[in-house]
């Protein structure tokens, strides 16, 4: 069963690994970049950051046009055997001497970049595989779950990946993990509006991370929550629903405040943070 029930087939169309010798270093974190990509002209995206991401103004922003293939699932077994070759891992004792971060958000993936890049680095390459990964129904900690575990297995490898739900409290934590078909559906308008008739407009931010050090590893889940409320959309509409997201001690949305403040406040920061601890000390998260 699909998280996003009419898309399973488009999930697994959209998939596409890019071959790790075509992968771009930054500052220890690598994004995956194509050969015949140019570098990117966004203004602000700075060096070398998700090359190809772009910034847009429509929701489906998310997905980007030079990391979205249209390559399918079984293109990504025939490239598997590149990524055996060049990843030195020992499951057993959890360490790898790189992380593939799955994913099919460039913005998710421009968000953990910086997040990576502004904490004490890893002593591990990570890189991005742009997959678009089937999500079951369920707890978020189970689809997060889940998710890596198919990870693992299309990666062949270490692998991290990430579930990002918005819960309103008015809902008792709806739509959750199925924000994605709620903002889609419903749009930015249609969000706040869904509160309309309550007074509780609180809601929290939720991202969890979920880590597999390889196929058949039980994967390990970090939780990250920033409390806020749902008001009428404000700011730049480039991510998902940043703009009705006002976090709490904040007068900005999280489309309207600066990407380094989010990045000190968000969900996946907070979420992120307690997975690089997890690394770099090899205990079980809390
Ligand atoms: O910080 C965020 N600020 C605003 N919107 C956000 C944020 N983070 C995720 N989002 C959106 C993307 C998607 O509409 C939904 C989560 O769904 P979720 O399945 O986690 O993301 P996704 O399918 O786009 O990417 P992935 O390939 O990693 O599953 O919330
Ligand atoms: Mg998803």
């Amino acid at each position: 069963m699909q998280k996003g029930v009419n898309c399973s087939s488009r999930i697994a169309q959209r998939a596409l690994f890019t071959p790790l010798k075509a992968c771009k270093s930054v500052g220890g974190f690598h994004t995956p970049v194509r050969e015949t990509e140019q570098p990117s002209q966004t203004p602000g995206a700075s060096r070398g950051h998700c090359r190809g991401v772009r910034t847009g103004a429509s929701l489906d922003s998310d997905r980007d046009p030079v990391l979205t293939g249209r390559s399918n699932v079984r293109h990504i077994k025939g490239i598997l055997p590149v990524v055996y070759k060049q990843r030195v891992m020992d499951i057993s004792t959890k360490t790898a001497s790189e992380i593939m971060f799955a994913t099919g958000n460039a913005n998710k993936l421009r968000e953990v970049v910086a997040i990576l890049e502004a904490g004490r680095p890893l002593p591990f390459t990570v890189k991005a595989a742009n997959l678009d990964l089937p999500e079951l129904q369920g707890e978020p900690q189970e689809i997060a779950k889940e998710k890596c575990r198919l990870a693992a297995q299309q990666v062949g490898g270490a692998v991290m990946v990430e579930d990002t739900s918005l819960c309103f409290n008015a809902y008792e934590g709806l739509p959750g993990p199925y924000i994605k078909w709620f903002l889609k559906a419903l749009g930015h308008e249609g969000l706040p509006r869904m509160l309309a008739g309550f007074d509780d407009k609180s809601a929290y931010a939720q991202c969890i991370f979920a880590y597999s050090p390889g196929p058949g590893a039980e994967p390990q889940v970090f939780v990250g929550r920033t409390q806020g409320r749902i008001v009428p959309s404000r700011g730049a509409t480039a991510f998902g629903w940043d703009p009705v997201f006002q976090p709490e001690g904040f007068q900005e949305t999280y489309a309207e405040m600066d990407k380094t403040v989010k990045n000190t406040i968000s969900h996946r920061y907070r979420a992120l943070d307690k997975l690089r601890d997890y690394l770099l000390n090899f205990s079980a998260p809390e």
